[in-house]
């Protein structure tokens, strides 16, 4: 892997947001063979969440990596991570360099079609500290990432995540948007997206 600044940054232009997209991060054959390795060594489970006092089983397969003593909880889940493994560890250090943040934790997620989805939140947990940066990288299939601003209600945009491609959210993108990956009736083959963050 040795694929830093092969693909050109796109700067979201979004008001109160600071969003960072780089279309080819990893190359294809790099983003192919981290897929595979994924979909295939990582202990991914599906949980239970609560939303509004009611039991729903989560809309996509998960997985949290990261520095021992950090867990992490949202959506009334408390997750303990798994130790970093190498291929994880390689990633992390890579997106590092460009972010020039130090992650210490790495929530996955498994969208196995186009029924699994990820309803609108903000990344914005009192442990991830004010202005968080998030880093999301995604392989596979292609899927519709969207923005809303929270009282701007004009302010929307929508945007597809590529096979390879990283997403940087930083300043203060988490206090005044939401996003989401909606559930999509085309046929879709899985996706898997990482999104590294910093846990104080
Ligand atoms: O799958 C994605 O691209 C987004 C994931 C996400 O927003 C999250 O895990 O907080
Ligand atoms: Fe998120």
């Amino acid at each position: 892997m040795n694929s830093l600044f092969q693909s050109k940054p796109i700067h979201l232009n979004l008001p109160d947001a600071e969003i960072i997209y780089y279309p080819a991060f990893f190359n294809k054959e790099e983003a192919d063979s981290i897929y595979a390795e994924l979909i295939n060594e990582i202990p991914w489970q599906q949980d239970e969440i609560r939303v509004f006092g009611k039991i729903h089983a989560q809309p996509r397969l998960t997985a949290l990596f990261g520095n021992e003593e950090k867990p992490y909880s949202y959506s009334n889940i408390k997750m303990q991570p798994h130790p970093w493994n190498l291929l994880l560890q390689k990633i992390k250090s890579q997106i590092e360099s460009i972010s020039d943040t130090n992650f210490t934790t790495v929530l996955l997620n498994y969208y196995r079609d186009g029924r699994d989805s990820n309803g609108w939140h903000a990344d914005d947990e009192k442990e991830l500290g004010t202005n968080p940066v998030i880093a999301s990288v995604s392989f596979g299939a292609e899927r519709t990432f969207q923005l809303k601003h929270n009282s701007d209600k004009d302010q929307k945009k929508s945007i597809v995540l590529e096979h390879g491609s990283l997403l940087l959210m930083k300043g203060t993108t988490q206090h005044f948007w939401k996003h989401q990956i909606p559930k999509t009736a085309k046929p879709t083959t899985p996706r898997i997206n990482l999104t590294f963050r910093v846990i104080k």
